[in-house]
């Protein structure tokens, strides 16, 4: 695994070798926030990805959020089929089933945990029996709280980076709120070994969060993470007076050049999605980002890979209205399920599903990402022009 000292440093910041992200230390916010204020404002303009170190999550907290990773997808199917994936609040365990069809095969399961409140009936019900995993419902909002008061401190350095008042992305983070509608996402993608050849497939597609801010944890030696710099069709101007509501859109480029975000010890790997891009008028990033297959020949694992993808998402009754008046008023819980209808239409559309998960038209550009001997350079990520993005 690369850790931040495989790093180099450009103009007095730090980035990974291998990716060419920058890693942005949080340590000391209070003193150093317009300094990180403009390291956050670059990386969520240009790119829409970065890591995160000094964070103040305890490593023990997120290996035992691991562990219950484990216990849960270890249920038998019957349990964890009771707990179905839903669209309009995008929680629940799904995977299995749809993926099977695709690949003949099971890539990638998931399952999406809310907080429970009592006036949303939907969260208790998406977990499984207390004793049959006991605590997990605890665990899983007590490290939510933590992780999203790291979301929260991002989100004041954006609003300072962007020369707004540092409250300004604050609204409907309470995590206290009866609709909260912050989710914690487990991944879980089952050992490759004899099913098909490196680079045959996707174990999570091509994708944009549907969510504000998302922040990702990953495992040593689990690669597969890609991303596509800056190229997320929401933030471009040309598509900048449509109404993004529901739209989804479509399966990014195969033959664009992704860029591989490895895992780094003690750090979060942290995206924008696409409800700060909303909020933002298509400033800030929402970037396309999936799982590649492992490469058995060059000595990736073959073995199991889990994630956990902390979705911060304002509470739903709360109002976004982005800065500029690009898109009109609408409310965190509409977006969501308008994103997840717009999601599951498309899912169980065969051909969206083929191109999704195959490596078609992938091997040169991704190949020579990954191959080139010292990483991607910074300058990689800042492509000088995007290309036309057909938006009908
Ligand atoms: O597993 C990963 O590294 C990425 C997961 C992801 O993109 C997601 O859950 O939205
Ligand atoms: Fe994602």
């Amino acid at each position: 695994m690369a850790t931040v000292d495989n790093k180099h440093h450009a103009a007095g910041e730090v980035f990974d070798d291998t990716s060419g992200l920058r890693i942005i230390d949080l340590s000391d916010f209070e003193a150093r926030k317009d300094e990180i204020a403009g390291q956050l404002i670059s990386s969520a303009k240009d790119v829409g990805f970065f890591f995160v170190k000094g964070h103040g999550i305890p490593q023990s907290d997120v290996d035992k959020t691991f562990e219950y990773s484990k216990l849960f997808f270890d249920l038998p199917v019957s349990v964890k089929e009771k707990h179905p994936f839903d669209l309009d609040t995008f929680a629940g365990w799904r995977g299995l089933q749809e993926l099977s069809e695709v690949t003949g095969t099971r890539l990638w399961e998931q399952f999406v945990a809310p907080v429970d409140r009592p006036s949303n009936p939907i969260a208790a019900s998406k977990y499984p029996p207390n004793d049959l995993i006991p605590g997990f419902k605890q665990h899983v909002e007590e490290f939510q709280r933590k992780s999203q008061a790291v979301a929260a401190q991002l989100l004041r350095g954006l609003a300072i980076g962007l020369g707004l008042p540092e409250e300004y992305f604050q609204g409907g983070l309470d995590f206290d709120a009866d609709d909260v509608a912050t989710l914690l996402g487990f991944n879980y993608y089952p050992p490759t070994e004899g099913l098909w050849k490196a680079g045959d497939a996707f174990r999570l597609h091509g994708h944009a969060d549907y969510n504000l801010i998302t922040l990702l944890y990953r495992r040593a030696g689990e690669p597969g993470l890609e991303l596509l710099p800056g190229k997320e069709a929401v933030a471009d101007p040309r598509v900048k007076n449509q109404d993004i509501r529901g739209a989804w859109r479509g399966v990014p480029d195969n033959t664009a050049n992704w860029v591989p975000a490895p895992p780094l010890e003690g750090t979060i790997t942290v995206n924008i999605a696409d409800i700060l891009t909303r909020w933002t008028d298509g400033e800030l990033r929402s970037t396309y980002h999936r799982v590649r297959s492992p490469d058995q020949a060059n000595g990736e694992s073959v073995g199991e890979r889990r994630s956990l993808a902390h979705f911060v998402a304002p509470s739903r009754s709360f109002v976004v209205r982005s800065i500029k008046g690009t898109y009109p008023p609408i409310t965190a819980g509409e977006l969501i399920a308008s994103e997840g209808h717009a999601y599951g239409s498309k899912f169980n559309d065969p051909e969206w599903q083929r191109i999704a998960y195959s490596t078609e038209g992938t091997t040169v550009a991704a190949a020579a990402a990954r191959g080139r001997a010292g990483g991607a350079r910074p300058e990689d990520l800042f492509p000088e022009e995007a290309p036309p993005i057909a938006v009908a």
